[in-house]
Formats: structure tokens, C-alpha cells, sequence
């Protein structure tokens, strides 16, 4: 039997030197019999060539459509309503991240204030993808437009640079989790390093320039033992990769201020927790596992002391964000290149009052009104650090920073909301 290529190729050169024997030549034979089948087959070869070569130059041109569903003049003029400013001296911000927890609540805070958001997620499956898209549609129902795409794809992010003269970007858009760093290294260096300069690449070549502000770490305080910590302390000892990545990103994000003039605001969160928050968080799955009755791991120091994070509410945390939006100062640069020297900042955003990990399970414990079922084991080696204590003066001279919601009153509001979003059903939460 002949192959489909032979079929289809049967002039090839090389094909027909090879004697195949009698039946193949009575076959080719057949086929040529007369010029009008040969006719066919080289109006069919010349349609099958000229398929390939637009299906080819199709693929070039536009790999976007087999990786990313963006593009089109619909699509187009989502984004151009989204962005929409509705208040004098508004801006235009470009939220990465913003299908998650805090890029959510910040792109929220800005639209109801009138400035223009459009938000850029791309969704991946680190925690449940549901809830992003819940997110998204509360978004969505508020007038905020959010593409679905990768700050890794250059292409997608010059586009929307085209289409929306950015003021700002709120980059959020990140891999976070401290000990998921030991399992997926390098989703970290894709996201935090790679897609952070994709994104500074778009934003040094746009003109105008917009000021960036983004979300760096408490993690990167490392084993940093001064506490509170505050911005000048040492931050070359990170403890995960995570913290690597973030410190990385704030050396990153320096070189960008100094050759291209991009005016930088880095913001180091300490334990972000509230309604909407993030499922791989321990406050969230503790919240989960005593619903259901299962029992939750407390990780304990050294000497048997007890691990305390700078809780902070996401209330607060948006009033930082947007704070430091409102103060990034404009970047300096067009066409690439500097044109004279821009704001490089870093501020803690803490809550500047740290509390045990033993404590936040007792308030979990009061709030939903289940015991917990504890089981306390030595903290293993994976990145975590003892204890965060935030200083917040800079943040409080510079941004107005004032934190407002204790550890009590913010859990108070996340387990309502974590019961009206998951149910309630004798003790077994619904997913
Ligand atoms: O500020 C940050 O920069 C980081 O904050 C957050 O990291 P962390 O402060 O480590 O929060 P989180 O995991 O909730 O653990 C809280 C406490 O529970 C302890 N913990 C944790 C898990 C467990 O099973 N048991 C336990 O005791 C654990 O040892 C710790 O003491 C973000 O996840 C991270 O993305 C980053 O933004």
C-alpha cells in the first residue's frame, strides 16, 4: 500500500526512483493516464501549497490565537470602557493580578472612586480557579474589564499599551506562598522575575511612561532579627524562594528606575488576610479544616516559641495601595530612555502589631464556633520565618498609612464572608 504522503506527493522528486515494483508503476501509470487528471493534480497541488503557506504565515503572525483568547474590536472596546476615568485628575491603572485577592479589592476601591481600571489575570490553578472567577464577575458587574492573559506574553501587554495610555500599573499579578516555593520552584522565577520584566519592558517603552506600583514581601526581611523591621534593615537573607524572588524583583525594578527613568513604588505586604482572600493562607484553610472537623497543623519555633505574623487587614492594605498610586510621582522616560531621575520608593504595609499563630486559631475557634482539632509540630525547614513585626513610620509620613482593623475585628468579617460564600452545613463548609 502506498503512504498517504506518496498519495498525496506522487511526483516528488525521489519518490519514483525507488522501484517499488510492478503494481506501484501500474498504479502511477493509472493516475497520469491523461492530461486532464494531471491537470487536477497540479491545480490540487497549487491549492494545497497556498493553504499551507497562509496557514503557515497564520501561525507566524498570529500565535496569540492557539495560546490566548484576546484580540478583536469587541475585546478592544472593553478595555477602551474600562479604562474610562470618571473623576478630574483621575487615573488610568492597568491592575496585573487582578482576578487576585488584593489585585481585586484594590481595582474595586479605584473604579468607585471614578479612575479607570483594567485588570489582566491569567487565571492559573495555584488555588481554585472558581474563585477567581467569582472575583472577576463582581468585577465585571462594577464596569471592570479583565483580560485573560500572561504578563509574560510581550505582545498582549504591548497591545494594551496601544489601545490605553496607562497612568499606572498596580502590578500584583504574582506567584505567592512561601512553602509552595519548594514544590514549584521556577513558577516563581516565570512569574516574579520573568513576567516582572515583561511588564517593565512594556511599561519603559510606553509613552507615556507610566509609575509603577508593586507588591513586594514581608518575606523578604529574611532572618532579619531587628525588629519592628524597617525598610533599611538587611534584606539579603532570604529564608525561601519565594523571598529570593520578591528581593530580586525590588533590585529588578531599581535598574528599571535608574536607566529608563520609570518612577517605582515597592510595597512590602505582611500577611494579607480578609474576605476574598487566598485559600492556600493558613487562616483560610485553618478556617476550612475546623469546619469540616479535620485537624489544622500549628508550627511551632525554636525553644517551643510560637510563631507570630504582622496580620493585615485588606482594608488597609488597599488604602496603602492606593495611597501610594496617588503619590508615585511621574516617570521620567519616553521612547525608552531617561529623561531625568524618577521616585524609586519602598514602604512596609504591616499591621505593626504581631500575633501569634496559637492566637489567630483561638479567634478563628470563638468566630466560628467550633473547637479546633490542633496538632502542634516543630516548624519544618521550608521557608517559613519565626515572627514579622512591620515599622509603618515611613508608610505613615509619606502615604498618610494608617492601619485601622485588628486581627479580631478583620477575622470577624472574613469567616462571614467565608460562610455566605461557602455555606454553612453542621460544621462541613461547601465547595
Ligand atoms: O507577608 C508576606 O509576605 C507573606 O505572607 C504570607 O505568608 P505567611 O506569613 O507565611 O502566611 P501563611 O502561609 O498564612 O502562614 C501564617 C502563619 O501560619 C503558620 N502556618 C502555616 C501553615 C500551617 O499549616 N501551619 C502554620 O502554623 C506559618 O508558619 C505562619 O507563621 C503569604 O502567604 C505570602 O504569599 C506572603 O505574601
Amino acid at each position: 500500500m502506498p503512504s498517504l504522503e506518496e498519495e498525496l506527493f506522487p511526483s516528488t522528486p525521489g519518490k519514483f526512483k525507488i522501484d517499488r515494483g510492478h503494481t506501484m508503476n501500474r498504479q502511477f501509470n493509472r493516475c497520469f493516464a491523461s492530461t486532464s487528471t494531471m491537470f487536477l493534480w497540479a491545480l490540487f497541488l497549487i491549492a494545497l501549497t497556498a493553504s499551507y503557506l497562509s496557514f503557515q504565515s497564520f501561525v507566524d503572525s498570529g500565535s496569540r490565537y492557539f495560546t490566548a483568547s484576546w484580540g478583536g474590536i469587541q475585546w478592544e472596546k472593553q478595555i477602551r470602557s474600562s479604562a474610562q476615568i470618571h473623576r478630574s485628575k483621575g487615573m488610568s491603572v492597568l491592575v496585573t493580578g487582578a482576578a487576585g485577592f488584593v489585585g481585586s479589592h484594590v481595582s474595586l476601591a479605584l473604579k468607585k472612586r471614578g479612575d479607570g481600571v483594567v485588570g489582566i489575570d491569567n487565571f492559573n490553578s495555584y488555588y481554585d480557579p472558581s474563585l477567581k472567577k467569582a472575583r472577576k464577575s463582581l468585577l465585571n458587574s462594577r464596569g471592570i474589564f479583565i483580560v485573560e492573559g500572561d504578563i509574560n506574553d510581550a505582545r498582549l501587554l504591548a497591545k494594551l499599551f496601544d489601545i490605553v495610555a496607562f497612568t499606572h500599573v498596580m502590578h500584583l499579578a504574582a506567584q505567592a506562598g512561601v512553602r509552595y516555593a519548594m514544590e514549584n520552584p521556577h513558577s516563581y522565577v516565570h512569574s516574579n522575575i520573568g513576567g516582572l520584566v515583561t511588564l517593565l519592558e512594556a511599561c519603559k517603552t510606553a509613552n507615556p511612561q507610566p509609575a509603577v506600583v508593586w507588591a513586594s514581601s514581608s518575606s523578604v526581611y529574611g532572618l532579619n532579627e531587628k525588629v519592628p523591621f524597617s525598610e533599611s534593615d538587611r534584606t539579603d537573607q532570604p529564608a525561601s524562594l519565594y523571598a529570593a524572588t520578591k528581593k530580586a524583583g525590588e533590585e529588578i525594578t531599581h535598574t528599571y528606575n535608574h536607566i529608563y527613568g520609570l518612577s517605582i513604588t515597592g510595597l512590602r505586604f505582611f500577611t494579607v488576610y480578609g474576605p476574598f482572600g487566598r485559600p492556600d493562607m493558613a487562616y483560610f484553610f485553618f478556617t476550612r479544616n475546623i469546619l469540616q472537623g479535620k485537624p489544622i497543623t500549628i508550627f511551632r519555633g525554636k525553644n517551643r516559641v510560637d510563631l507570630a505574623r504582622d496580620f493585615t487587614y485588606i482594608d488597609d492594605i488597599v488604602k496603602g495601595c492606593v495611597a501610594s498610586l496617588d503619590t508615585s510621582g511621574k516617570s521620567t522616560g519616553s521612547g525608552g530612555k531617561k529623561r531625568g531621575p524618577a521616585p524609586y520608593r519602598i514602604f512596609n504595609l504591616g499591621n505593626t502589631s504581631p500575633v501569634t499563630v496559637p492566637t489567630l486559631v483561638h479567634i478563628l475557634e470563638r468566630h466560628l464556633k467550633v473547637k479546633a482539632k490542633r496538632n502542634v509540630v516543630d516548624m519544618p525547614g521550608n521557608g517559613d520565618v519565626p515572627f514579622t513585626h512591620a515599622n509603618i513610620s515611613l508608610a505613615q509620613r509619606e502615604l498618610g498609612y494608617k492601619p485601622t482593623t485588628d486581627l479580631e475585628t478583620g477575622l470577624k468579617k472574613f469567616v462571614k464572608w467565608y460562610l455566605t460564600y461557602y455555606g454553612y452545613n453542621r460544621g462541613k463548609a461547601v465547595h
